[in-house]
C-alpha cells in the first residue's frame, strides 16, 4: 500500500481517540507498517493486499472529528474505498462534501454518533451507493435528493433534527427507508405502498399517506376559492369552464355506463343459474356485478369454440373435479390472473364452488399426442408438495391446463411482496428448502426415464397450499424431447433451485437493477464478507449463521455455471436434512 493512503488513514484515525489514547496505536496503525500485509485492526484490502477496500470502526467508542476529506482527497484510496462503517461511536462534526471523490462507496455505516451539520447534496453523487445510515445523530438542515443513485437500496436517517420536505427518492428500489423523528414537513410523497406510518412518524409537520394526518388543500386550490382579489369576470369565465368540463364528464360516464350494462347482460343471459349454489365458497366473482366469463375474458373466438367441445377436455384422476365438462369452464366467470412467458393465466370459479387456475400456454413447440403422453404420465406420479394438473385441454390451436387455485399466494410473493419476510423467519425458510428439494428429488427420480424435468423452476411457480407447505406447480410443461436434451433440462432445475435457495437466504429478487442475484452473492462471498448476503430479516438469528452460511455453499453448488459440475436433486436433500438436523439440535440445545 502506498505511503500516502497509510498516512491519511492515520491521520483520519489521529482525529479519532480512545478513552484520551491515540486510537491508532490500539489498532495497530502507524505509517510504519502496512494496513494490508500487517493487518491493520478493521481494514479489509484486496485479495492482492495492495489496495484498502473496507474500514470497520464499528463500537470502538471513537471520540473526536469525522474528517471524511483525509480519506477521499487521497485519490489512490478514493478509488479503492468501498465500504465505511463507523457506527455506534461518539464522533462529532459534520460530512463534508468531500465524500463525493469516494466513488467506489457502496455502504456509509455513520449511524449511533454526534454527527451535525447538514447531509451535502454532493451524496448524490455516489452512484454505487447501495446503504446510507446517517441514523440517530445531529444532522439538521434538509435532506439531499439522492434520487439518481439507481442501487440505493436501504436509506436511514430517523432520530435527527432534519427539516424541509422528503424530496424525491425511487421508492420502487428502496428495501428500507425511515426519516422518522426529525422535522420533517410538508406532503409524503407517494411510497408505492412499499412502506408504513413507522417510516415516517415523529415528524408533526408532515402529512398525508401512509400518516393518518390529512394534507390541508394545496394553496393553489385554496387560491382559486378563496382569491377575493381575482375578478367577477375571471371568476365567472371559469365557472363557465368547469360547467361544461362537468357536464361532458357525466355524458362520458353514463355513456360508458351504458354500454357496459348491455354487454354484461349479453354474457349473463348466456349463463347457466348459478350465485344460489355458491353460498359460502369463493363466490365473490359470482356476486360481482363485474364479472366475465372465461370465454369472453380469455377472447375464444366463435371458430374456436365450436371445436372446444366437451368430450376434448381431458378430466385427470382427481376427484375433485369428477365430471367436470369444458362448457362449465368455458361458462364461469373468470378473472384475469396475469401473463407469463408462457401465456395468461385466468382464475375460474365453478358453479360447485370450486376455485380453478386455467392456465393457456402459447407457442407450446410440442406435438398434441406427446403432450397427451406427458399429462397422462404426470398424473401417475403423485407426491403431496406437487400441484397435478386436474385437466387439460390440447389442440393445434389451443393448449389449456387446468390447476387447483392456491389462495394463500406464491412463494414469490412471500418473500418479495410488501409485507414480505418479516414474519418468515429462518427455521420456515429451511423447512420450505427441504420440503422443496424432497419434493423435486422425488419427481426426478420417478421422471427421469421419462425425460420429464420440471422445465421452469422458480419462485413464482411454488405456492404454498392450505397448510402453508410450498407446493410445486407446473411440473412439466417445459419443451424438451429427447434423452440428450432432457439430462440439462434437469441439471436446470437443480439451477432453478439453487436460486430459491439463495431468494430465501438473501430476500432478494433475482434480477435487481440490472444485477443478477447469483453474480452478487458470487462476489459478495468472493470478497469474505459472508454475512452481508443473508437476509436482514434473519440477521436477528446469529445462533443459526453457521447453517445459513451451510445453506448458501449448497444453493452455490447448485448454481454453478457448468452444468456436470450442478449436484443431482437426490444429493441436495442429503446435505439440507444434514443442515436441518444441525439446526434442530442446537435449536434443543438452546432451550432452556
Ligand atoms: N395455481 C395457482 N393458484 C393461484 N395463483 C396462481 C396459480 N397459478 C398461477 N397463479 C398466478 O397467476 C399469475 C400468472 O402465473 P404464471 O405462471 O403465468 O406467471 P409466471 O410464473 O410469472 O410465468 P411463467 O410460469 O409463465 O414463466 C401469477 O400471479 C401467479 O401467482
Amino acid at each position: 500500500v502506498e505511503d500516502e493512503v497509510k498516512r491519511s488513514l492515520v491521520d483520519f484515525l489521529a482525529k479519532l481517540s480512545k478513552d484520551g489514547v491515540n486510537s491508532g496505536a490500539l489498532l495497530g496503525w502507524n505509517s510504519s507498517s502496512d494496513p494490508c500485509k500487517d493487518r491493520w485492526k478493521g481494514v479489509t484490502c484486496d485479495a492482492r493486499n495492495t489496495t484498502v477496500g473496507k474500514l470497520f470502526l464499528d463500537n470502538l467508542g471513537l471520540v473526536g472529528e469525522l474528517d471524511i476529506g483525509l480519506l477521499c482527497n487521497v485519490e489512490l484510496l478514493a478509488d479503492s474505498l468501498t465500504v465505511l462503517h463507523l457506527e455506534n461511536n461518539n464522533i462529532s462534526g459534520g460530512i463534508s462534501s468531500e465524500i463525493a471523490y469516494c466513488k467506489q462507496l457502496t455502504r456509509v455505516h455513520l449511524n449511533g454518533n454526534k454527527l451535525y451539520g447538514s447531509l451535502p447534496a454532493s451524496l448524490s453523487m455516489l452512484n454505487n451507493l447501495k446503504i446510507l445510515d446517517v441514523s440517530n445523530n445531529k444532522f439538521f438542515s434538509t435532506l439531499p435528493d439522492l434520487s439518481r443513485i439507481s442501487g440505493l437500496t436501504v436509506f436511514l436517517a430517523q432520530n435527527n433534527a432534519i427539516s424541509g420536505e422528503i424530496p424525491r427518492f425511487d421508492f420502487s428500489n428502496l428495501k428500507q427507508f425511515d426519516v422518522s423523528n426529525n422535522n420533517l414537513s410538508g406532503a409524503v410523497p407517494d411510497v408505492l405502498g412499499h412502506f408504513t406510518t413507522a417510516s415516517f412518524l415523529g415528524n408533526p409537520e408532515l402529512c398525508g399517506d401512509p400518516l393518518p394526518n390529512k394534507c390541508p388543500s394545496s394553496p393553489q386550490a385554496e387560491n382559486i376559492v378563496d382569491n377575493s382579489k381575482s375578478s367577477s369576470k375571471d371568476q365567472i369565465i371559469m365557472f363557465v369552464g368547469y360547467l361544461v368540463l362537468g357536464l361532458v364528464f357525466v355524458f362520458l360516464i353514463i355513456f360508458i355506463l351504458c354500454k357496459r350494462i348491455r354487454r354484461k347482460k349479453k354474457i349473463v343471459d348466456s349463463l347457466p343459474q348459478k350465485a344460489e349454489a355458491t353460498e359460502d365458497g369463493d363466490n365473490s366473482m359470482y356476486k360481482s356485478s363485474t364479472y366475465e366469463s372465461l370465454e369472453y375474458k380469455a377472447g375464444f373466438s366463435k371458430s374456436e369454440n365450436s371445436a372446444l367441445v366437451s368430450s376434448s377436455l381431458v378430466v385427470l384422476t382427481s376427484p375433485e373435479v369428477n365430471g367436470l365438462r369444458f362448457e362449465d369452464l368455458l361458462k364461469a366467470p373468470a378473472e384475469m390472473l396475469g401473463r407469463g412467458n408462457n401465456g395468461s393465466v385466468y382464475k375460474v370459479v365453478l358453479e360447485n364452488r370450486m376455485t380453478l387456475v386455467v392456465k393457456r400456454i402459447k407457442n407450446w413447440e410440442i406435438a398434441s399426442h406427446e403432450i397427451n403422453q406427458r399429462m397422462r404420465r404426470l398424473d401417475q406420479v403423485k407426491h403431496p408438495n406437487v400441484l397435478p394438473a386436474l385437466a387439460f385441454y390440447s389442440s393445434k390451436e389451443e393448449k389449456l391446463l387446468v390447476y387447483e387455485y392456491q389462495q394463500n399466494g406464491s412463494l414469490f410473493k412471500l418473500l418479495h411482496g410488501t409485507h414480505a419476510a418479516e414474519t418468515f423467519d429462518w427455521a420456515s425458510r429451511l423447512g420450505v428448502a427441504a420440503t422443496l428439494a424432497e419434493a423435486l428429488a422425488f419427481m426426478h427420480q420417478e421422471l427421469q426415464d421419462d425425460w420429464i424435468a420440471h422445465g421452469n423452476f422458480k419462485s413464482s411457480n411454488i405456492f404454498l397450499n392450505k397448510n402453508m407447505e410450498p407446493c410445486i406447480s407446473e411440473y412439466g410443461l417445459g419443451t424438451v424431447t429427447t434423452p440428450a436434451s432432457s439430462s440439462e433440462a434437469f441439471k436446470d432445475d437443480v439451477h432453478g433451485f439453487g436460486v430459491i435457495l439463495l431468494e430465501l437466504l438473501t430476500g432478494n429478487l433475482v434480477r435487481h437493477n440490472g444485477v443478477d442475484l447469483t453474480d452478487w452473492v458470487h462476489s459478495v462471498v468472493r470478497e469474505e464478507w459472508t454475512g452481508e448476503v443473508f437476509d436482514k430479516a434473519l440477521r436477528s438469528e446469529y445462533a443459526s449463521e453457521e447453517r445459513m452460511v451451510s445453506l448458501l455453499q449448497v444453493a452455490l453448488k447448485c448454481v454453478n455455471p457448468s452444468p456436470e459440475a450442478r449436484p443431482a436433486m437426490n444429493q441436495v436433500v442429503v446435505m439440507i436434512n444434514k443442515i436441518k438436523e444441525e439446526e434442530e439440535r442446537s435449536a434443543i440445545s438452546y432451550e432452556p
